[in-house]
């Protein structure tokens, strides 16, 4: 067996939802329904994570009520960056990946908030870089959507004027001397005086740098001008493929644009969601997504599963397979990602609802089953060159994230995939990246040439 190096086989952990990332989490037997605005629940969840090892907790965000409250709570509630000064203190190793949107946030904000979180959890925090593109988010600036372009060009202005700041105060400004009565070398923490078309600032910041030095840039895999920006400033690559294939082209598109860019592709770390239902046996997980799917209301659940298969399935006939005439009519959507998977269960001879209970209605990547078959999926992603590592998506956050680290982490352990315990004390550590301060130089040198 080859055992891997301890960065390209990263783990993090996606927090969004309190109750968990099933809709149906929320009503389970366990759950208190006003947990929805609990950060305990997720000071918890991170400790667990952090009991298992894992190099980040990634934290998305949208900025505006997202989700039918009708029926679920709001997939974000708490805003991420506060949420997460209330983690670091109540952990020490673990990495916390914040999300702010340089639609609405002026840089020096963005530079200040995610360096005092860099500062308080000893140089553990990541940034997640996004432009927002909902009229809802806009809409409660009271912002029309602007054009992608300009857009664009707001977000790289943003980045880079960010990083500057976090250079702006130097290392050699030294430490407080209570001797000399010198507090700090002044001719060392210097304004960056940049002004783009959108955002601006004079500079400097008014906090040192942390352990790592500044933190980590993350960014999704987005359109075009998305994956451009993230081969000039990102370390790590949030992103959502639809298949493992798709996932292969993605990261490769992001390695070779990244050299294209003058730097190094394992500087880019490739790091896909997954979610997962884990059982000690495949029954038991798809027993526990049953129970998930049944709470998250089962007509609706249905009604969803019949687009996929193209045939109406009837909530009275949810626990009887189906005829033979119906699987022969069955017209599984093409656009739908787990039709082919749903099809098979169905010519298998399973119900409805055990369609259901084997995650078909997720969006892929995901499984439902034991520890065993997730490290496989897992092992089989990262050895085929489709990721550096996993965001993983915990289906029901009162044991879910529990039954990760007790199951499936061990079993990536004996198998060489992930160390023992942390090898490092910073979220650079974690991702085997070199410290950073200001901006990338390779960048500052290409545009000056
Ligand atoms: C995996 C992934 C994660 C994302 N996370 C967020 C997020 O947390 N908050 C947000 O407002 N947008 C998020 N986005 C949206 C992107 O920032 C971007 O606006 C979107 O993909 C549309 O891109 P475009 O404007 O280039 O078309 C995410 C996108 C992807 C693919």
């Amino acid at each position: 067996m080859t055992v891997m190096s301890k960065s390209s086989f990263l783990l993090g952990a996606v927090l969004g939802e309190m109750h968990g990332n099933h809709p149906g989490a929320w009503r389970m037997a366990s759950a208190d329904p006003n947990a929805y605005t609990d950060v305990t629940t997720f000071v918890r969840a991170a400790q667990t994570a952090e009991r298992g090892g894992l190099d980040y907790l990634f934290f998305p965000d949208r900025v505006f009520i997202w989700g039918d409250l009708e029926s679920r709570p709001p997939i974000v509630t708490m805003e991420p960056t506060l949420t997460l000064a209330a983690i670091a203190p109540a952990t020490r190793r673990i990495g916390l990946v914040t999300t702010l949107s340089t639609s609405f946030v002026e840089p020096y904000t963005i530079a200040r908030q995610v360096r005092a979180l860099d500062v308080m959890s000893h140089g553990r925090a990541g940034w997640q870089a996004i432009p927002s593109y909902e009229p809802e988010a806009f809409a409660n600036y009271g912002l029309p959507v602007p054009p992608r372009e300009e857009k664009y060009e707001r977000f790289n202005e943003a980045i880079q004027i960010t990083q500057a700041l976090w250079g702006s105060w130097s290392r050699a400004a030294g430490s407080p001397d209570k001797a000399t009565g010198r507090f700090a070398d002044t001719s060392h923490i210097r304004p960056v005086n940049l002004t783009g078309r959108h955002v601006g600032s004079r500079g400097p910041l008014q906090i040192p740098p942390s352990e790592q030095g500044q933190p980590v840039i993350f960014m999704p895999f987005a359109s075009g001008l998305g994956v451009q920006a993230a081969s000039l400033y990102a370390n790590g690559i949030i992103a959502h493929p639809s298949s493992m294939e798709e996932a292969k082209a993605q990261r490769a598109m992001m390695r070779s644009m990244t050299v294209d860019a003058g730097r190094e592709a394992d500087e880019v770390k490739f790091l896909s969601f997954f979610a997962l239902t884990v059982g000690t046996t495949l029954q038991e997980a798809v027993e526990r997504r049953m129970v998930l799917e049944e709470a998250a209301g089962i007509e609706e659940r249905l009604a969803h599963l019949s687009a996929v298969l193209g045939m109406r399935l009837d909530s009275a006939d949810r626990d009887k397979p189906l005829t033979s005439a119906q699987v022969a009519a069955l017209r599984p959507h093409p656009g739908a990602a787990q039709a082919g998977h749903a099809l098979q269960l169905a010519r298998q001879g399973r119900t409805p609802h055990e369609i259901l209970g084997h995650g078909v209605l997720d969006q892929a990547p995901s499984l439902v089953g034991t520890a065993e078959q997730i490290a496989d999926m897992l092992q089989e992603w990262v050895q085929a060159g489709a990721a550096d590592g996993f965001s993983v998506i915990i289906d029901d956050l009162h044991d879910g994230m529990d039954n990760f680290v007790n199951q499936v982490v061990p079993v990536l352990r004996q198998r060489g995939l992930r160390p023992d315990d942390y090898e490092g004390t910073t979220l650079r550590d974690h991702l085997g990246l070199p410290q950073q301060l200001g901006l990338d130089p390779r960048l500052t040198a290409e545009a000056e040439r």
